[in-house]
């Protein structure tokens, strides 16, 4: 539904995309994965036909969108981050008439309106003036927007961010509805744990290019391999035949593809006394990051971060 080759784009010197090459077929949910500057924006724009790309292909169900916009615009259902609604209209009004621009039928109009504003919990808002609502709640209705007419590509760009877990959970139930339904959906993130609740694969874009693209459990296994911390009191004891590295000072941290086996091998070598805790880390879409790119992925995101990520990271045990 959706083929991206080689697509580049600048702003003057800077280079926002460096050749990114992404496919998503019909029925198939891609979470767009990358630190805020990455260029996930850049990428949804230029398929919206909102930004001009400086080279590369683009198709959309079989049709070029460098070349062919309008057409492509029909296809395409999209949540942007920064859209202007109609500020002097009320919510209901902005709705119907970008469902109308997206070629829904006048006569389905009202009750599209209304199942879409039920199922983003967004009713209450739909006789209020565009203008007038808050950051969150515009975001809310941008979303509303993308979904009015059942898009066969539906991208939404960071959509949830700044959202309450209510309204996250809402857009992501609707997100997977109307990919059962047949759509392809590209979602953009900077929210890596979000994509645990969604049937997704993944591509994770880093400046300017797709550096890893699967299912998150194929990319965990092909780049990541859990980790053994050990926590001492004191300096941590020399640990024969392992690669351990040292960090923070009193913890050791060894990689382990097996880490009961680890710990089992481990544990009665160590002095008596000398072991203060016992963290397995499991290998998330984080580790896979820093496996491919050197850097931890909320330092990339702090560098230009909004607001405070959130991801998880391991699983403790304690064990004192
Ligand atoms: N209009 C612009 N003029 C100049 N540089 C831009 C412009 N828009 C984006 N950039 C730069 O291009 C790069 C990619 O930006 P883009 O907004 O596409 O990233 P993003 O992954 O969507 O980030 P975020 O998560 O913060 O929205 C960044 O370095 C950004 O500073």
């Amino acid at each position: 539904m959706l083929h991206i080759e080689g697509l580049r784009k600048s702003y003057g010197e800077q280079q926002a995309l460096l050749g990114v090459d992404l496919d998503v077929s019909e029925g198939e949910i891609v979470a767009l994965l990358g630190p805020n500057g990455a260029g996930k924006t850049t990428l949804v724009s230029i398929v919206a036909g909102l930004r001009k790309a400086d080279g590369g292909v683009v198709e959309v169900g079989g049709v070029d969108a460098l070349s062919r916009s309008r057409e492509v615009r029909r296809m395409l259902g999209l949540a942007p981050q920064d859209t202007g609604l109609y500020p002097v209209v009320s919510v209901r009004q902005n709705l119907r008439l970008f469902g109308e621009l997206s070629g829904v039928r006048r006569s389905a109009l009202r009750q599209r309106v209304d199942e879409v504003a039920q199922a983003l919990a967004i009713t209450d808002l739909l006789d209020r003036q565009a203008g007038k609502l808050s950051g969150g709640q515009k975001r809310r209705v941008h979303t509303a927007i993308a979904f009015m007419h059942r898009p066969r590509l539906l991208m939404l760009d960071e959509a949830t961010t700044g959202a309450d877990v209510e309204t996250r959970g809402h857009i992501l139930d609707l997100v997977q509805r109307l990919a059962e339904q047949g759509s392809a959906v590209l979602y953009s993130t900077h929210y890596l744990a979000e994509i645990s609740s969604l049937p997704a694969t993944v591509a994770i874009l880093d400046r300017g290019r797709v550096i890893a693209r699967g299912g998150v459990a194929e990319l965990v296994s092909a780049h990541a391999e859990p980790v053994v911390e050990l926590a001492f009191h004191g300096d941590p004891p020399v640990l024969a035949d392992l690669a351990a590295e040292r960090v923070d000072g009193d913890r050791l941290r060894v990689r382990a593809p097996d880490p009961a086996a680890l710990l089992v091998a481990v544990l009665p070598t160590l002095p008596p006394g000398s072991l203060a805790g016992v963290e397995i880390v499991r290998p998330d879409l984080e580790s896979v990051y820093l496996a491919l790119t050197g850097r931890r992925y909320q330092e990339a995101d702090a560098a230009g971060a909004r607001e405070p990520a959130d991801e998880g990271g391991g699983a403790g045990v304690s064990a004192s």
